[in-house]
C-alpha cells in the first residue's frame, strides 16, 4: 500500500507537490495525469527516496519512506520511462542479477517463467539487452517486479513511446499484476490508456492534486475534457 500524508516539496519558493494526500490499496491501479511540470515525477521520486519531502510523509505499506529507506525500497518496485538495465547482459542474466540483489535465488527455469509471463518472447531471454525494443526492456522490468515480490509498482510515462500492441499489452500485465495485490502508481500522459487500465485517475495540476475519478465511471471524452479544464 502507498500513501501520501500532506505530502510536499519544494524548491526554494516554488512549490513542485502541494499537500499531496493519497492513499493507493492492494490490487488498485492509480494513473496520475497533468501537463509538464506537474508534480508527477516529483511525487514518485519521494515514494522512492531518491528526494526527500519538505514537509509531510510518504508511506510504503504502512512504513515512512524516509526514515526507513533501505527497508521501503525492498517493497517496491520501480520502472522509469525507459528501464536501464545493463545492456551486455541478457533479459535472463539481468532478471537473475536483479533478483538475487533483492535476495532471491531463482532456477533458470523459475527466471524463464517469469519472464514468459511479463509477455517476452521465448527468443530473446537468451539475447542481449542491447538490442530490445523499448517494450521488451519494460517486460524485464515487470519480471524483475514480480521476481522481488515488490507489493508497490511506480511507473513513469511507462507507455510513452510504445506502439498500441505494446501498450495494449503492457495494461494487460499490469491488471494482471493487481490480481496478486500490487498497488500502483503510474505518471502518464496516456490519458487513454488511463482510462482503461487505471482504477482511479488523478488530475495533477502545478504540484495539487486537483481531481480524484473513478476511471469506471467517465468516458474517454469527459475525461479529456476535465483534463483541458483541469491543466
Ligand atoms: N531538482 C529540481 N530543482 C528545481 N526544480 C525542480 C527540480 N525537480 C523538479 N523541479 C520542478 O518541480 C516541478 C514539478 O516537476 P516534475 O518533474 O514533478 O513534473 P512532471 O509532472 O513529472 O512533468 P513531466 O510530465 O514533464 O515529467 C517543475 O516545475 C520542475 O521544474
Amino acid at each position: 500500500m502507498l500513501e501520501a500524508k500532506n505530502l510536499s516539496k519544494s524548491y526554494g519558493s516554488h512549490k513542485a507537490l502541494n499537500n499531496l494526500n493519497l492513499t493507493i490499496g492492494p490490487g488498485e491501479i492509480f494513473a496520475l495525469l497533468g501537463q509538464n511540470g506537474a508534480g508527477k515525477t516529483t511525487t514518485i521520486n519521494l515514494f522512492l527516496g531518491f528526494i526527500e519531502p519538505t514537509s509531510g510523509i510518504a508511506l510504503i505499506n504502512g512504513i515512512s519512506v524516509a526514515e526507513n529507506p533501505q527497508e521501503t525500497k525492498k517493497h517496491l518496485a520501480y520502472i522509469p520511462e525507459t528501464v536501464m538495465l545493463y545492456p551486455n547482459l541478457t533479459g535472463l542474466e539481468n532478471l537473475e542479477y536483479f533478483s538475487s540483489l533483492a535476495g532471491f535465488d531463482y532456477s533458470k527455469q523459475d527466471l524463464s517463467e517469469l519472464l514468459a509471463t511479463a509477455g517476452l518472447q521465448n527468443q530473446a531471454f537468451k539475447q542481449r539487452l542491447g538490442g530490445y525494443s523499448k517494450g521488451m526492456r519494460q517486460k524485464v522490468g515487470i519480471a524483475i517486479a514480480v521476481a522481488k515480490k515488490a507489493k508497490v509498482l511506480l511507473l513513469d510515462e511507462p507507455t510513452s513511446g510504445l506502439d498500441p500492441k505494446a501498450s495494449n499489452e503492457f495494461s494487460e500485465i499490469l491488471k494482471n499484476l493487481t490480481l496478486h495485490g500490487t498497488a500502483i502508481l503510474m505518471a502518464t500522459h496516456d490519458i487513454f490508456r488511463a482510462r482503461e487500465v487505471a482504477s482511479r485517475i488523478g488530475i495533477m495540476n502545478q504540484g495539487h492534486l486537483q481531481s480524484v475519478l473513478d476511471a469506471g465511471s467517465i468516458s474517454a471524452n469527459e475525461l479529456e475534457d476535465l483534463y483541458l479544464k483541469t491543466v
